[in-house]
């Protein structure tokens, strides 16, 4: 598998298991070896040989500072124009598509550095405690495939505009899907999903220890945030001992959650079970019932993109090696049947330890970065962001989210950060709940523009 260009064929074949069901037993060896010797990739397998459709030009030019997820910055932008090579006549593929005003994007982690990944990752947001890599977001992936929900601005012949974005310059992209709010949201299923209380989610709190991850690294690698950065030498600082979560805060917010359920309109419930709502109802009921998916409709979505909860300096954030995890989930209680229309997402997806960072700028900083999207100074503004005040709120985004890493944030606080944002090189620091932009300057290499494929090409794709 080579996810450098965007291929992610996988060569060989997948083990039999044991006591699979007749008929539905993963498919066993079955040479497909040419002549040549080459394995070819079989679909009926999943063995599937990629082409990317496009390279995205995105205002992120590497991992570092690229947001978490695309509803963190909305003014981030990007643009994926279709390859001749997979359409001759690109726009052809794209006619119908500007009525929507969401698209899933479905790419490759091509900057990954690595095709291993572990099952269990420490996300950001947990602040080092670990879950199953299938209960996350992470890049590192036995199949490095990210999808992304990002605001469709414009279909321009060939080409789509995105803003709301989470993916770096260059990244090759496989494929583009309308986001349609009937199949892709809970909310709007007709069928119930049944038994609400998911078994899944009932595991139980465990103590996990970091204490094997010794490949850590202040060093201001391109990294994403959960990637394993190298050692870091120059600090001294130990890790202080764990604090979780204890149990009765996570009771607590489950019985707050079910005591919300409750009050809801019985009447709704009943229209829910036999999949009457109306439209609209439905559209009310999401937004005081969940903060989680996105309900996107093309007139609000310029409101509700940051949809990130306000926390301040009282979120709890555990601190040291050992972190005890009780990811309870969100119960719906068991006479709601209603309910199952709803989805469910662990408490900690939204109740994360870290919080939310006031983002601070010293008057230097503000006079580069209005210096920075001056069109009168004979050299290059921004490319994707349209004023200084933009290039301002999408900085102001990536930071008040705390990009670093779990491992950064605990042992290299007293370290410097930068990030590039479509021209502008930042260089910033972070304190006790908030960050601080220090300097900003032209990036020394300006994103390309032009065929991202080609530099893609000289690099062996
Ligand atoms: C946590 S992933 C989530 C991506 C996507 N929304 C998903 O859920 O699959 C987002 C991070 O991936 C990293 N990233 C973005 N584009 C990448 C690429 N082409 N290769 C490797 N890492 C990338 C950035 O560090 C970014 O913060």
């Amino acid at each position: 598998m080579e996810t450098g260009s965007g291929r992610l064929e996988r060569v060989g074949w997948a083990p039999l298991l044991p006591g699979a069901m007749p008929g539905l037993e993963e498919p066993g060896p079955r040479p497909t070896a040419t002549p040549c010797g080459c394995v070819k990739p079989a679909l009926e397998t999943g063995n599937l040989l990629t082409e990317p459709i496009g390279y995205l030009e995105s205002c992120f030019s590497a991992k570092n500072g690229t947001p978490r997820q695309p509803s963190i910055c909305r003014h981030s932008r990007a643009c994926l124009r279709i390859r001749k090579s997979i359409f001759n006549n690109p726009e052809h593929s794209l006619m119908g598509l500007e009525q929507f005003s969401h698209v899933w994007i479905l790419f490759v982690f091509h900057q990954n550095g690595h095709l291993s990944c572990k099952a269990k990752v420490q996300p950001p947001r947990l602040n080092g405690a670990k879950v199953g890599v299938f209960s996350t977001r992470s890049p590192h992936r036995p199949n490095a495939i990210g999808l992304t929900l990002a605001k469709l601005e414009k279909v321009e012949g060939g080409a789509i505009y995105l803003s709301g974005i989470d993916m770096i310059h260059g990244t090759p992209v496989l494929d583009i899907k309308p986001y349609i709010a009937d199949y892709d949201s809970p909310q709007n299923l007709i069928e119930p999903l049944g038994e609400c209380n998911l078994q899944n989610n009932q595991y139980k709190p465990k103590t996990v220890s970091q204490s094997d991850d010794k490949t850590d690294s202040c060093a201001q690698q391109q990294l994403s945030e959960y990637d394993e950065p190298q050692p870091c030498s120059h600090t001294e600082e130990k890790p202080s001992c764990p604090k979780g979560r204890t149990s009765e805060e996570n009771d607590m917010q489950c019985s707050d959650t079910a005591k919300m359920q409750q009050s809801l309109p019985k009447r709704r419930e009943i229209a829910a079970d036999l999949g009457l709502e109306s439209r609209s109802h439905r559209r009310l009921s999401m937004a005081e019932e969940q903060t989680g998916p996105h309900h996107l409709e093309k007139s609000s979505s310029e409101e509700g993109t940051d949809k990130r909860p306000r926390r301040g300096k009282e979120a709890v954030a555990p601190q040291g090696n050992s972190v005890e995890v009780q990811p309870l989930a969100l119960h719906c209680p068991p006479k709601m049947a209603g309910a199952a229309h709803r989805s469910v997402v662990p408490a900690w997806v939204r109740e994360a330890p870290v919080a939310t960072l006031e983002v601070r700028f010293t008057p230097h900083a503000e006079m580069e970065l209005e210096h920075l999207g001056s069109e009168d100074v004979g050299r290059a503004s921004f490319k994707y962001f349209q004023s200084a005040a933009e290039a301002r709120l999408a900085i102001e985004a990536v930071l008040s989210a705390d990009p670093r890493s779990a491992y950064r944030r605990k042992l290299c606080q007293d370290r410097l950060f930068y990030f590039t944002l479509d021209t502008a090189h930042v260089t910033c620091w972070f304190g006790d709940g908030f960050a601080e932009v220090l300097r900003i300057k032209p990036a020394s290499e300006p994103i390309q523009m032009t065929d991202p494929v080609e530099s893609l090409v000289s690099l062996g794709s």
